[in-house]
């Protein structure tokens, strides 16, 4: 059985315009996110991938723009409620979000897509208790439930209080929602740990309590990212392997932001691997770690200790990501100049997006299609 694409971002283009000059941090990316993946996007730091899930988010601020693409959203109840308006783009089961109004952006981030940011400190408020920080969220996903439109409430006013923590009022249904939430999480003794502020958590608890956060709306999609980096090695083993056990109690899909292959290895369905703003390669994970066909994918397992677990003789890719700078990019391969098998074409022209087979591209011309082609049944059972 096909699965069906919750989300399908094509070409994709965000700049920022700053006082240097222009800097493309993503430049031409396609996303596809299946319903139940796990998708990670893998890169060195100032590849673009935090502003790929912000992008998705609708959270991109000045003096970043989305300067081009669609990104479809698999969703048949906002299909219906913007089918017969000319502004919204929908095209069957889909909905081009790029083409929402601010305000129902902001909709669907209250109970759609949620995402977990890089920095646990910055995702609560040290004023308020834990409890009541979820319980909050919680209440607003409650009251857009209660009424689809939303309108009725103030939505604007309900969601920037959220955000700005302002106090929302908050029923007893909702902080029992929260226990709950943070029972699922994985904390011991939720009810004690919702009456506590944030800085009675260790690192990994309140990491937890960021996820019970995003999973308040109960949303389709979580975009977590690098929700480890900042973590021990096995409180991340821990977390990594909570987000799967998510992922199969909510059936929702989760895109996984990292700079560690070993992560992706070890959670992912599928992997983008992303450089200089571009997605370089894209498979299903067992394809990417049997053979992975870009150099700076190999590259990149040669500087991942979990997955090289024979030879720990870790090998960084040498040399450094480029500026992202409009006028230091042009028409070559981004990687040629770190690629220890560049040809001189590499530095002359754009290497094409080759498709090995139909699950699997490589953005390289030293890439070449399978022998004999694998098709997407065959993958999909071997996946599972
Ligand atoms: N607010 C901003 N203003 C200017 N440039 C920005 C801004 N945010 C991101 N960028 C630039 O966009 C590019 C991509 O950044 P991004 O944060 O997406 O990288 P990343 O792959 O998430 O890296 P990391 O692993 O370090 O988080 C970088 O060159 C960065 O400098
Ligand atoms: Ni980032």
């Amino acid at each position: 059985m096909t699965r069906e694409k919750i989300l399908k971002a094509r070409d994709l283009k965000v700049r920022f315009y700053t006082d240097e000059g222009q800097v493309n941090a993503v430049e031409g990316v396609d996303i596809d996110l299946y319903e139940t993946d796990v998708l990670g996007i893998v890169g060195e730091s100032g590849s673009g991938k935090s502003v790929t899930g912000l992008t998705i988010m609708g959270l991109i601020e000045s003096p970043g723009r989305v300067d081009g693409g669609e990104i479809w959203y698999r969703n048949q109840s906002l299909v219906a409620e913007y089918e017969s308006d000319p502004s919204v783009e929908t095209d069957g089961d889909y909905v081009d979000i790029l083409t929402l109004s601010d305000e129902a952006r902001r909709r669907l981030r209250a109970r759609s897509f949620s995402m977990v940011f890089q920095d646990p400190m910055e995702s609560f408020d040290p004023s308020y208790t834990v409890g009541e920080q979820i319980a909050e969220a919680v209440e607003v996903q409650r009251r857009l439930a209660d009424d689809t439109s939303g309108r009725e409430y103030g939505l604007r006013e309900l969601i920037l209080s959220t955000v700005s923590n302002s106090y929302t009022f908050v029923s007893e249904q909702s902080r029992e929602r929260a226990v709950e939430l943070l029972e699922m999480v994985g904390l011991s003794d939720p009810e004690q740990r919702a009456q506590e502020y944030p800085h009675q958590f260790s690192g990994g608890m309140l990491q937890r309590a960021i996820l019970a956060q995003a999973l308040a709306a109960d949303p389709d999609i979580l975009i977590a990212d690098e929700p480890t980096s900042a973590l021990d090695v096995t409180i991340q083993a821990q977390i990594l392997e909570l987000l799967a056990d998510i992922q199969e109690q909510t059936d929702m899909s989760i895109m996984l932001i990292t700079h560690n292959l070993g992560v992706v290895a070890r959670a992912c369905e599928h992997v983008g691997v992303m450089y200089a703003g571009e997605i370089v390669e894209y498979a299903h994970i067992e394809r990417i770690l049997d053979e992975p066909e870009h150099p700076y994918t190999r590259g990149l397992m040669q500087s991942v200790p979990d997955i090289q677990v024979d030879d720990q003789q870790l090998r960084p890719i040498s040399g450094n990501v480029p500026s992202l700078m409009d006028a230091e990019m042009g028409d070559h391969c981004y990687f040629a100049d770190r690629c220890p098998e560049a040809k001189d074409e590499c530095f002359a022209e754009k290497p094409p997006d080759v498709m090995l087979n139909d699950e699997h591209m490589s953005k390289c011309v030293l890439a070449e299609p399978d022998a004999q082609s694998i098709t997407p049944d065959t993958i999909e059972q071997g996946g599972e």
